[in-house]
């Protein structure tokens, strides 16, 4: 055993850096300044619990920011038929996704009669206002031109959201990469209207059954496959985790960004990214 200056007390090694002066350092590198200077409660006097609100947020918002990037390099990985670093990223998104559902816990904490002290102060801002989340829905495929008004008040933020919106969809590349790799995706799918939502294709259903009915053939498209459902049924348990939230929370109040609140969040649990993925199963024996 090593013994140190004090008990139970680590001394600092000599050849620890001490003299930081001109170099570059942890808190300077992570911009920590700004980082830990963004959390600014509206509450006046500050209620206790709005940090965490904020935190939840500012948290959230730092994971969709790393699933925008990754879903860039999958959609452009698979675009050149570079499928294993594309599939990495698809498995980093899913530990993401893992810990952006999780976090829900700590809200929970947040009560009814908590968050109605501090409600007020947010005025008509929303969740719904958020860019990047509908970026991340955009580049899964639930395009949607009506989510792009809000944006109007920051020209650069809806230039963003225009381009995901023109730019193919996760599923869009990948269907693309099946096309190239001699499976008879149909022509209609391959041309289509990328800045609409995909919508059932019944054409799609013999090739995705080809692939998970011989998986020896086709081992990288039906590895993706299942990726691409993973990550549709974690963004699905993600919704309804926020539904569970506000339910107990606000209870079936309006919301701030101006909906019906629960019953407009329900109806995001109907949608799906990737049906005929879905769809398939039921075909399979
Ligand atoms: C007290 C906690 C929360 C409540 C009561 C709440 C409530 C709501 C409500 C009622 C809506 C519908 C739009 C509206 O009229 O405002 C909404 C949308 C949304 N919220 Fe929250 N929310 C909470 C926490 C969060 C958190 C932590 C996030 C994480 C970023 C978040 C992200 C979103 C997003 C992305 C939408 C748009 C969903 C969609 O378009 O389907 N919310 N929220
Ligand atoms: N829409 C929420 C307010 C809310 O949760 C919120 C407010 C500002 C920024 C983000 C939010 N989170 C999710 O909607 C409500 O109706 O209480």
């Amino acid at each position: 055993m090593t013994t140190s200056s004090s008990p139970n007390t680590r001394d600092v090694e000599a050849g620890i850096h001490r003299d930081l002066r001109e170099e570059i350092t942890y808190g300077g590198y992570l911009k920590l300044d700004q980082l830990l200077s963004a959390q600014q409660p509206l509450s006046d006097p500050p209620h206790h619990d709005e940090l965490l609100f904020i935190i939840q947020h500012q948290t959230s918002e730092l994971w969709f920011k790393l699933v925008i990037h990754e879903l860039h390099y999958v959609m452009e990985r698979l675009a050149a038929d570079d499928l294993a670093p594309a599939l990495k990223s698809l498995a980093r998104i899913k530990h993401i996704q893992r810990q952006l559902l999780e976090q829900w816990t700590v809200l929970a904490t947040l009560t009814p009669s908590e968050y109605a002290q501090f409600r007020g102060s947010l005025g008509h801002s929303s969740g719904f206002q958020s860019a990047q989340y509908r970026i991340v829905e955009f580049l899964l495929g639930n395009k949607n031109t009506q989510m792009i008004e809000v944006f109007d008040h920051e020209p650069e933020t809806r230039a963003r959201l225009e381009e995901a919106l023109h730019a193919p969809s996760l599923y869009d590349e990948f269907l693309r990469y099946l096309a190239r790799h001699g499976h008879d995706v149909p022509k209609d799918l391959l041309d289509r209207d990328v800045t609409r939502a995909h919508s059932f294709h019944e054409g799609l259903i013999p090739v995705l059954k080809e692939i998970y009915e011989h998986p020896e053939d086709h081992w990288a498209a039906y590895e993706t496959c299942e990726e691409l459902v993973d990550i549709e049924e974690s963004f699905q348990l993600w919704r309804f985790r926020h539904l569970k939230t506000v339910t107990r929370i606000i209870g079936f109040k309006r919301g701030t960004g101006g909906s019906s609140g629960v019953s407009f969040l329900k109806a995001a649990l109907d949608l799906s990214f990737f049906p005929e993925l879905l769809a398939v199963r039921t075909e399979i024996g």
